[in-house]
């Protein structure tokens, strides 16, 4: 399969800083990538760079096989979507507003039954149907996350009528999220991957990173220190050096789960296996085991078992 977007030996550097250094990645159609790494190691950067919003010191980006700088800013906006880590917005916009600056940045008929049809669904799968209608500006963190979640869906949806292959971005997309609106946003992340679409997700949630991600890229000080399966890449030694954490395996657990953190007590990430099971398992199945300790939540899957990571 040929990638979608393929970037090679980038270089971006700041006054001589180097921020982004080497950066060899490829994106494919079906494949969520994310990126993991500590504040600072040029994760945004490598995302602006791949999504066109950078140019490279040095170094090339192509989509579909052309050079990203010269494919004209209204065709990029059919064939990738962009969620930033933080957008300000000018005007006090309507949440439907927002979302439908998804279709404007097209030049499409962002009137009409069809576009309405649209953004109604990208509104109901970022569950702010019910906010439609308020300003952004009175809207909380986390709702307004799900607003601009709701603005590239919609984005996406309508280049997909002229463009089959396109790419999403999303930087920190869960951020602000709660833990059921983390969920549901990287269950629609996987679900647009599973369409065809290639994704690239920066997380700092190492749990969601695991249960989600085909391919685990870790970044340090510009560079990528590692790439693959996740399974792989969390059960190194690497993250714990990457991010001065101490990090230990534990044995199987009983039951696939999926644990979240209670304080700072733990910090659990699950091996592919029950990442695989977990997407597929039931999320409405809660229990809260884990030993004698208590944990804050475990989404239970009764049918995987599994090897985990543990911080503790
Ligand atoms: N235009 C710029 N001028 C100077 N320094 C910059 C510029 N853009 C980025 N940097 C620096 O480059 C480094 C990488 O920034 P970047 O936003 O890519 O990091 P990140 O990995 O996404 O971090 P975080 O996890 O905190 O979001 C940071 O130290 C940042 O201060």
């Amino acid at each position: 399969m040929k990638p979608f977007v393929e970037a090679r030996a980038l270089h971006y550097a700041v006054r001589g800083v180097h921020i982004v250094a080497d950066a060899t990645l490829s994106l494919f159609p079906g494949r969520l990538v994310v990126i993991v790494g500590p504040n600072g190691a040029g994760k945004s950067t490598l995302l602006k760079l791949l999504s066109g919003e950078l140019h490279a010191s040095s170094g090339e980006v192509s989509c579909c096989g052309e050079p990203l700088r010269r494919i004209p800013a209204w065709l990029l906006a059919r064939r990738r979507a962009v969620m930033a880590q933080a957008t300000q917005l000018a005007f006090p916009f309507t949440v439907e507003e927002v979302v439908r600056i998804g279709l404007d940045t097209l030049g499409v008929d962002a009137r009409g039954e069809a576009a309405d049809e649209i953004i109604a669904r990208a509104l109901r799968r970022a569950d702010i149907s019910n906010l439609a209608r308020r300003k952004y500006d009175t809207l909380s963190g986390g709702e307004q996350q799900r607003t601009h979640f709701a603005r590239v869906l919609c984005q996406l949806a309508a280049g997909r009528r002229s463009e089959s292959c396109q790419a999403l971005f999303l930087d920190e997309p869960a951020a602000s999220l709660d833990i059921r609106h983390q969920l549901t946003l990287m269950d629609a992340a996987r679900e647009i991957a599973d369409s065809g679409v290639a994704v690239l997700a920066i997380l700092h949630d190492l749990n969601l990173a695991a249960a989600y991600a085909d391919q685990l890229v870790v970044m340090r000080a510009g560079k990528l220190v590692a790439s693959g399966d996740p399974a792989k890449v969390l059960a190194g030694g690497l993250l714990s050096e990457v991010f001065g954490v101490h990090l230990r395996l534990c044995a199987a657990p009983p039951k696939a789960a999926f644990i979240l953190p209670h304080g700072h007590a733990r910090r659990i990430a699950w091996s592919q296996p029950a990442q695989t099971a977990l997407r597929r398992g039931p999320l409405d199945n809660l229990v809260c085991e884990q030993g004698s300790e208590p944990c804050a939540t475990l989404l239970k899957n009764e049918n995987a078992s599994t090897s985990f990571s543990f911080w503790p």
